[in-house]
């Protein structure tokens, strides 16, 4: 009757109860599903009672919050279950608002706690298997591959698409190894302006060259004793390769400046988006670093192709982003997940995170519905849908294979078009139509073909920016225009 009860108050309050009437089986659905938000415990059961489930609760792992419900408030039983690790408790019979409140705190507090745990396991290097989610079949390769990985300290590539989860992938391999808890260095080196690549990775000494006031540890100094992860490996330049081989060779680095080489013992994990072996066959990446930094190839699928671990992401990001946020989301609705489950996420999960995020942010309810996903409805349906993106990172407009990867932008190669900006190819000031014709096409690059952004960072309409494309003969980009 009690349990009834409480199950119909737990349910008109939004929450999704499950009930049972032994610590026995309670235990089971516990250790079978992970989310469950919280468990009502009452400490007098046959046979397995409720002291001795939380028992097992602590021996085995399971974090899911407990409340206790007793029928006698005897201070001794409340205080033995407080010191368990019992979240709350109440005297039976309840009043529904004090039950409610108590999940949902209980809730707030187990989402904190997750979020919590997640982000001290990121910085203290002890990311683990059960960190990254990796259920869809697609993945069972990836897995297996970096539990192997982890058991030894050999370089290993990492490759896959822009935001599947490489980095992820990296901490992951170094948490489940004899390196977890050592220091974790992330270096994307497609960022790194091309003068300043060599002195942040290896350092530099006092009077290296102007600016260089005091001695400075670069990156693999920082990682000794632990790892380096080299995101986009492919855009380092060809003197920085040369030094990332004598690394991975003799073990010794060699800062800028330095009259002799400093040994280091750093793990190479090494990460990209774009064919490795493709761009050594171009002759723009070293064959001898190639085959030192892919010993052990891992190769990451894109999202689209794993569509099976959208609902468990989008779970974990919801917990994640609301209780950052405060709010209290249960979970995502039916018709909102198909619509996610639909979309080709060009950008992988940290699209499909960037996504969450917002509606997150934006939602007043307590489940996130189709229409908190205004971008993808509208790139579902086919519509413009650059005017409602407020997208934090560049996401292409359809997915690119790592075969065909273009390599990002480097800032310092930005500004020095910018600077040449007014000279032709013969060094002579080009005409204002030149100048517009590069830029809208500059525009376009930069905007992934979008051309509702384009037009908007360029400051004229839409029907301009056409006529313009069909006046410089741009308009082979308006394919792309439906993303
Ligand atoms: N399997 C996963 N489970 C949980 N979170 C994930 C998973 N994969 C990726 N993420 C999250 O998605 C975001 C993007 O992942 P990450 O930075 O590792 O991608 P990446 O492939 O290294 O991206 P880039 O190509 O831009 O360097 C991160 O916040 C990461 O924690």
């Amino acid at each position: 009757m009690q349990l009834r009860l409480t199950a119909e108050v737990a349910n008109r309050a939004g929450f999704r109860a499950v009930t049972t009437t032994g610590g026995a089986e309670a235990l089971s659905i516990l250790r079978s599903d992970r989310s469950m938000g919280a468990v009502i415990l009452d400490l007098v059961m046959p046979e397995v009672d409720g002291m001795a489930v939380m028992e097992a609760m602590a021996r085995e792992g399971l974090t899911t919050p407990v409340i206790i419900q007793t029928a006698t408030a005897s201070l001794e039983t409340v205080v033995t279950a407080m010191r368990q690790g019992a979240a709350d408790y109440f005297v039976k019979p309840v009043a529904p608002e004090r039950l409610v409140v108590s999940l949902r705190n209980a809730i707030k507090l187990d989402t904190l706690e997750a979020a919590v745990r997640a982000e001290h396991a990121r910085r203290s290097g002890t990311l683990s298997f059960s960190d990254m989610i990796a259920e869809a079949p697609a993945m069972a390769r990836t897995v297996s591959l970096c539990a192997k990985a982890a058991k030894s300290t050999i370089p290993v590539m990492i490759e896959g698409e822009t935001g599947v989860g490489k980095e992820l992938v990296a901490r992951v391999i170094q948490g489940g190894g004899e390196r977890a808890g050592k220091p974790f260095i992330a270096v994307n080196c497609g960022a790194l302006p091309p003068n300043l690549v060599e002195s942040t990775l290896f350092g530099h000494k006092k009077g290296a060259f102007t600016g260089a006031i005091a001695d400075q540890p670069g990156k693999f100094a920082e990682a000794n004793g632990g790892t380096i992860f080299l995101d986009e490996v492919g855009d380092l330049p060809p003197e920085a390769q040369v030094k990332l081989l004598r690394v991975l060779q003799e073990g010794e680095i060699e800062p800028v400046g330095a009259s002799r080489p400093e040994r280091v013992n750093v793990r190479v994990i090494s990460a990209t988006n774009r064919r490795l072996l493709n761009l050594t066959k171009a002759g723009e990446f070293r064959e001898d670093l190639y085959y030192r930094l892919n010993v052990f190839p891992i190769y990451v699928p894109p999202l689209r192709e794993r569509r099976e671990d959208i609902a468990a992401l989008v779970d974990h990001f919801i917990a994640r982003f609301a209780a950052e946020a405060g709010k209290r989301i249960t979970g995502i609705a039916p018709g909102a997940l198909d619509l996610l489950m639909r979309y080709d996420w060009p950008g992988n999960v940290r699209q499909l995170e960037n996504t969450v995020y917002r509606a997150v942010v934006l939602t007043d309810g307590t489940t996130l519905e189709t229409a908190d996903f205004p971008q993808i409805i509208a790139q579902l349906g086919g519509r413009e849908a650059a005017l409602m993106s407020l997208d934090a990172v560049p996401v292409p407009a359809a997915p690119v294979h790592v075969d065909d990867a273009p390599p990002r932008r480097r800032q310092a190669e930005v500004e020095t078009s910018a600077q040449d900006r007014f000279l032709d190819e013969n060094g002579e000031v080009a005409t204002v139509a030149e100048i517009e014709r590069a830029l809208i096409a500059f525009a376009i690059t930069q905007h992934g073909g979008r051309m509702a952004r384009v037009a908007r960072a360029l400051g004229i309409g839409r029907s301009t920016l056409y006529r313009k494309l069909h006046e410089y003969g741009l308009t082979d980009s308006i394919d792309s225009d439906a993303a």
